[in-house]
């Protein structure tokens, strides 16, 4: 038996990582367009290496909250009763690990990894980026970038993600808006398929009226309760 648990940016704001649209939000303060996709890598690298520089700097001072302890703790009590949870983020920071997630899926990658995009060699990076970082398996220059998945660029583990939903029976959406596709249509995919559908936010997303059930509120205090 397996729970699929999708996150996205709600369980990290209480760690100090802002969300995307919320009210000062990432993108209600920078243009996704001028900063999250290959073009605008292509046009401007050095602004969108400042970018994530920023970025991968607030990740590594911040620490991870109640919520991703009680996810940690959620996979350690199912995997003893020969159960599984499939944790799947839209995430880019790495908190869920830190906290003691032993299977985090990052469908939109990780900040803490780089890219070579000259030789396709990734590992991770802890340290800023810039056009003279040399890739340290190719050498070249000027063609490292950030191991996050862009807006018009493929997810991640698409087929991992579609067999654990196959087997789902239970689906739950924590601290994500329903804004971005193809994690949006996750829930209209489970329901499609018989699977109870479960919504923790601090609102109704996009999707709420999507989801069997739900609870409103923070996820330091929604989600340990929704484990326990
Ligand atoms: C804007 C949107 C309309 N655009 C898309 O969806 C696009 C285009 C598109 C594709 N299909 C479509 C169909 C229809 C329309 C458009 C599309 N999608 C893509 O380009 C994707 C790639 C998208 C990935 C982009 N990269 C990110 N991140 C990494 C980089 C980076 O981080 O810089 S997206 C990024 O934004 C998204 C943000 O959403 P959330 O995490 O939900 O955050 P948000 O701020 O929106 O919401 C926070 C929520 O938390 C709640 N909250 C706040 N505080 C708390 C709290 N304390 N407790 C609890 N909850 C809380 C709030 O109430 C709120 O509801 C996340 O996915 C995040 O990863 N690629 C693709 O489609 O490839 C082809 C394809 C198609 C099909 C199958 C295969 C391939």
């Amino acid at each position: 038996m397996t729970i699929f648990v999708l996150t996205g940016a709600g369980i990290s704001a209480e760690s100090g990582l802002g969300t995307f649209r919320d009210p000062g939000g990432l993108w209600r303060r920078f243009d996704p367009m001028r900063l999250a996709t290959p073009e605008a890598f292509a046009r401007e690298p050095e602004e969108v290496h400042a970018f994530y520089n920023l970025r991968r700097q607030g990740v590594r001072e911040a620490a991870p909250n109640a919520a991703h302890a009680a996810l940690a703790r959620l996979e350690a009590s199912l995997a003893a009763r020969g159960r599984r949870l499939f944790l799947c983020t839209q995430n880019v920071d790495d908190l869920h690990e830190r906290a003691g997630s032993r299977t985090v899926t990052h469908m939109h990658g990780e900040l803490m990894r780089a890219r070579c995009t000259a030789c396709g060699a990734a590992r991770d990076w802890a340290e800023p980026l810039s056009l003279d970082t040399a890739c340290p398996a190719c050498g070249r220059r000027g063609g490292m970038r950030p191991d996050v998945v862009w807006f018009g660029e493929m997810p991640l583990h698409l087929e991992a993600i579609d067999a654990a939903l196959d087997e789902a029976a239970l689906f739950v959406a924590i601290g994500t808006s329903g804004a971005v596709y193809p994690a949006a249509g996750f829930v209209a995919r489970a329901r499609a398929a018989g699977i109870p559908t479960h919504e923790i936010n601090l609102a109704p997303s996009d999707t709420a009226g999507l989801f069997d059930t739900a609870t409103y509120g923070p996820a330091t205090r929604a989600v340990p309760d929704f484990v326990e």
